[in-house]
């Protein structure tokens, strides 16, 4: 088993898929024309919203825990990162995208590798092409930006360098939250947060996005249903919403973009971790007819090696742990051969209310 995130996917290359020049096409091609029956849910009038958190509010702590134990994701604001720190990694995400094809492909992700531009990586389970352009950093951004910008690269790897380390602070912060909502309060109780608490090395990867618009978004889909198999997902998405979450009972409801805040999502992993009082939350990226859209996901887990699994303090007779002991190389492994079946593949025991895993129901791999 590889040691590195960066070798996560060695035992499963993909195919690079090319893309063609957005702006040219003033018509969906087939190949991107999604059957949208095949959805896991018909579209609904949702009345609930995605809880909104103020970091301030001397209640963060049991709204955040309600909101990952009803949602799997809420917004926050007043998180302590700053816009002009958000507007320079969207002006990086900006500039990036708008180089011309064969610059951004001189960065290509390798078939075994996991960094540089190309489809998501969940695209090879679907057969129909998703209408966006991604990039994937892990570790440094140096050399992949070094080839799309011979002569700027030194200011853009600054600005992602000190973006992934506010991301890491905030991520740090927001696992304390999460773990204190479920009683899990002391140092001790998560060895591998180190001496300090503080999370140093924990691995992360850092997925921008890109949806240029499109000229029948009805019928494309910008990114295709899924969860992330993070412990959390902390996503910066610019003023165009696209943003949608499946919720039992209420369907596809919209997360739309608030100004300053930034999107908070549970992963597969802080499920297991949490023996499944929060849930992974299934989420898809629509594309708007007008206007381009930008997101930048910060994925955030343990170091590759750590094994998580149910914490020893929510498990008891009454609660026997539902899940076997993975460790997040493992994981992204089972997920590159099955993406929607990964979490049941690691589950131990079946749930006393029967019900199985959310991304196990809902997420169709059969399209168009
Ligand atoms: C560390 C990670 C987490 C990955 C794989 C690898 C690098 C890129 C991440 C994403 C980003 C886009 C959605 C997703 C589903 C995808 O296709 O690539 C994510 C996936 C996961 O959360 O499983
Ligand atoms: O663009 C978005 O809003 C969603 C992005 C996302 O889900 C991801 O990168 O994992
Ligand atoms: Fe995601």
């Amino acid at each position: 088993m590889p040691s590195r995130l960066s070798d996560a996917f060695r035992a499963h290359p993909q195919q690079q898929l090319k893309h063609p020049d957005f702006t040219s096409l003033h018509e969906l091609p087939d190949s991107y024309a999604w059957n949208q029956r095949d959805d896991p849910s018909p579209e609904t009038f949702a009345t609930e919203s995605v809880p909104l958190v103020d970091f301030n509010d001397s209640n963060a702590l049991q709204v955040i825990g309600h909101a990952c134990k009803t949602w799997g994701i809420f917004q926050v604001t007043n998180h302590g990162i700053s816009t002009s720190l958000l507007d320079m990694v969207e002006h990086t995400c900006r500039s990036l995208f708008s180089l011309p094809v064969h610059q951004k492909l001189k960065a290509a992700r390798s078939p075994d590798g996991v960094s540089g531009y190309g489809f998501a990586r969940i695209s090879s389970f679907f057969s129909k092409l998703m209408w966006s352009e991604g990039f994937t950093i892990v570790g440094p951004p140096d050399e992949h930006f070094c080839q799309l910008w011979p002569q700027d690269f030194s200011y853009h790897c600054d600005v992602i360098k000190e973006y992934k380390e506010e991301m890491k602070k905030l991520a740090g912060r927001l696992m304390w939250l999460m773990l204190g909502s479920l009683g899990i309060i002391a140092k001790e109780d998560i060895k591998w947060a180190g001496p300090k608490a503080d999370f140093k090395e924990a691995s992360a990867a850092l997925q921008l996005n890109y949806y240029p618009a499109c000229p029948d978004p009805d019928r494309a889909m910008g990114l295709a249903p899924h969860t992330d198999s993070t412990l959390l997902t902390i996503l910066y998405q610019n003023s165009t919403s696209g943003l949608q979450v499946f919720k039992e009972g209420a369907g596809w409801v919209a997360v739309p973009p608030v100004p300053g805040g930034l999107v908070i999502n549970v992963g597969d992993l802080m499920h297991i971790l949490s023996n499944g009082s929060y849930q992974s939350v299934l989420h898809r990226a629509m594309v708007n007819r007008s206007h381009h859209r930008l997101s930048s996901a910060y994925l955030y887990g343990p170091p590759s090696t750590v094994e998580i699994s149910p914490h020893p303090k929510l498990v008891g007779p009454t609660h026997p742990p539902l899940y076997r002991p993975v460790t997040w190389n493992e994981y992204l492994h089972t997920k590159a051969k099955h993406i929607n079946k990964a979490l049941s593949s690691v589950r131990v025991c079946v749930p006393l209310n029967g019900l199985g895993d959310v991304n196990e129901q809902n997420n169709s791999v059969t399209v168009g």
